[in-house]
């Protein structure tokens, strides 16, 4: 697979490369607007997964509530977007176990949620180039919103939904490129979850990111949960139960598979 490929700058059209027999998912993509007056957008979540927890659904449930209380937007659909395995993140199990894990856990517990293998079965994008996919495949290819009783369409604006240890390595020096930044805070935004126990504050975390503040949304957790697929992973090599920290079904294919458990003989198969 050929490295990412983003040519030419807003005015033009990008040229994606793609794994292959792809199709962009969009079962639960809901394309007409309820309310004209709002902005319609999609919610992105880019991460490892490895594997998918409560708590990464539950980011989708808390921005739904924030964007409804708190702004202007319409939620029209959620993705989560897996990364590729050339991340190459300590723990990152293959790509195929990933997509699988994410995708029985969104069919299984949510009525809007999808996941965009996209991403996952190539060689690493990144995420502005995840999001320019996404905006591609639903206004360029799917054309957007339509409007009730009317015929016009509307762009829908794309969000990265991530914690908010991802926005802090956003002001680490060197690790995201500032012509990305500028493009992924500047023309998409994102809705950032507070992350518990996160070395740094948000308004910290933010204050770098200054210039793009009106296009960062920071949405506090009501009720605290700090899974991480680090504990989970840790859990499963120790033999201890992770029941309820992911879903049943995505505990069973871990099961199945054994997944996480290179040295643990004694995981409990129950969970
Ligand atoms: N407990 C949490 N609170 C807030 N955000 C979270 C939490 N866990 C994960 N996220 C967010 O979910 C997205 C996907 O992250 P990722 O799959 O890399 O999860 P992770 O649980 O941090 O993984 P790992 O433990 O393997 O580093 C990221 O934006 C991350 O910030
Ligand atoms: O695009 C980038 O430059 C970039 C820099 C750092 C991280 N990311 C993305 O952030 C996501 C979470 O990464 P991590 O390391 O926090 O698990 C993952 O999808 C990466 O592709 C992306």
């Amino acid at each position: 697979m050929s490295a990412p490929l983003l040519e030419g700058n807003d005015n033009s059209s990008p040229h994606f490369t793609a794994p292959p027999n792809y199709t962009f998912p969009h079962h639960r993509l809901n394309l007409l607007q309820r309310y004209p007056e709002k902005q319609p957008i999609v919610l992105v979540a880019c991460g490892s997964f490895s594997p998918v927890t409560y708590l990464h659904l539950r980011m989708f449930e808390m921005a739904l509530d924030y964007v409804r209380q708190n702004t202007d937007f319409e939620v029209m659909g959620g993705y989560t977007s897996p990364v590729s395995d050339q991340y190459k993140k300590p723990g990152l199990l293959s790509a195929h176990h990933r997509v699988n894990m994410c995708t029985i856990a969104t069919e299984q517990t949510s009525q809007w949620l999808m996941v965009d293998p996209w991403e996952a079965f190539q060689s690493y994008q990144r995420t502005a180039v995840v999001l320019d996919h996404f905006d591609h495949e639903i206004n360029t290819v799917l054309g957007g919103a339509q409007l009730p009783s009317s015929d016009e369409r509307r762009h829908i604006r794309v969000v990265l939904l991530a914690g908010s240890d991802l926005i802090s390595t956003m002001s680490e020096p060197g690790v995201w490129s500032e012509t990305d930044l500028d493009h992924i805070l500047g023309k998409y935004g994102t809705l950032i979850v507070e992350r518990a126990g996160s070395d740094m504050d948000m308004d910290t975390a933010t204050e770098a990111l200054a210039r793009w503040r009106h296009n960062i949304f920071l949405m506090p957790q009501l009720i605290q949960n700090d899974v991480s697929s680090t504990k989970v992973r840790l859990f499963i090599r120790r033999g201890l139960s992770v029941r309820y920290l992911l879903p049943a079904p995505v505990i069973d294919y871990i099961e199945e598979h054994s997944l996480y458990a290179d040295d643990a003989s004694n995981y409990d198969k129950k969970g």
